[in-house]
């Protein structure tokens, strides 16, 4: 478990984490959504014990990071945005070296590395760690992180090298980590990987933590009727009548007509749901598309925007 209690660091005067108070659960993939500067990586060097809070505290299943850095260190796994490695190691010597700084027996560590590395797909990869493309160095950081077998496993910007094929492997490692209930805390401004793979989201702009909740929660509460337009997806078990509502400024219907993407001017479901209600139609899904969602969270990034 992680908690943030009233947490502050200051540097000249600005608070770059401002009175910051969140709890993430046992085996939650917990995403920090921020714009740049918004005190995201600050919040994260605070939990490692790699910078001191001004006022507050953070605390890794009870224990308090600034007043026992050691003890926590050793039950977290931590993958900055750029992970230093020995160019001239291969994947298995650079793991063999971290494993060892953790006093990792020899037997435990030949069975924990090649784990990893079958986890996080460079299982057999020979190749110095020099050649690799930054998304093997990317996986190699994920195997990394999980060498000590922590509870709590913090990857900042996780996704920001890898092409689609590693993104989506990542899903399946992340899934699989907070599977074996490790409480796992992705730090990112890229919104669809963070809703796709955590199960609460908590948004920070200029230290604070404005919103916080699971994405359904959070969608719920975002402020979409800010927005120019808005994309509803609509299905129905039959046709879908005509829609003569002013806001709507556009409908794209599926060949069989049980299908509409709508776009509008405001967020006019429940005037749809009326209609299709007075024509009998049953509603199958009706809701926010996840663009609109994403721009809703922007429009967080960009208040003034
Ligand atoms: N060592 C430092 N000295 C002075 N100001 C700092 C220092 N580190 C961070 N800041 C300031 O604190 C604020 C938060 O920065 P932080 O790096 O935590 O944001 P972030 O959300 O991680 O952004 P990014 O995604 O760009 O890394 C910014 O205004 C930044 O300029």
């Amino acid at each position: 478990m992680i908690e943030f209690k009233n947490l502050t660091k200051t540097y000249n005067g600005i608070n770059a984490v401002d009175n910051l108070s969140l709890t993430i659960e046992n085996g939650e993939i917990f995403g920090l959504l921020g714009p740049n500067g918004a005190g995201k990586s600050t919040t994260i060097l605070m939990l490692c014990g790699l910078i001191q809070p001004t006022s507050g505290e953070c605390l890794i299943d009870g224990v308090e990071v600034s007043k026992n850095p050691v003890e926590v260190k050793r039950n977290i796994g931590y993958m900055p945005e750029d992970v230093g490695f020995y160019p001239n190691l291969t994947a298995m010597q650079n793991l063999t070296f971290f494993a060892k700084l953790y006093d990792m027996k020899p037997d435990l560590r030949e069975k924990k590395i090649p784990e990893l590395l079958e986890l996080v797909g460079l299982s057999g990869v020979e190749k110095l760690v020099g050649g690799y493309s930054k998304g093997m160095r990317q996986r190699l950081g994920i195997a990394k992180a999980l060498i000590n077998d922590p509870s709590v496993v913090i990857l900042d910007e996780p996704t920001a090298n890898l092409d689609p094929q590693g993104v989506s492997d990542y899903r399946k490692i992340i899934r699989q980590i907070s599977d074996s209930e490790k409480t796992v805390l992705v730090s990112s401004h890229i919104l669809s990987e963070v809703s796709k793979v955590c199960s609460d989201v908590g948004i920070m702009q200029e230290g604070k933590l404005v919103h916080r909740g699971s994405w359904q929660e959070l969608s719920g509460s975002l402020n979409i009727c800010g927005l120019e337009s808005i994309i509803i997806n609509l299905e129905a078990e039959t046709e879908i009548p005509e829609l003569n509502i002013p806001e709507i400024t556009g409908t794209e219907i599926s060949a069989d007509g049980k299908k509409a993407v709508i776009t509008a001017s405001s967020d006019v479901r429940s005037e749809i749901s009326r209609i299709l209600n007075r024509s009998n139609v049953l509603i199958k899904e009706l809701c926010i598309d996840q663009t609109t969602l994403e721009d809703a969270v922007l429009s967080y990034y960009n208040p003034e925007a």
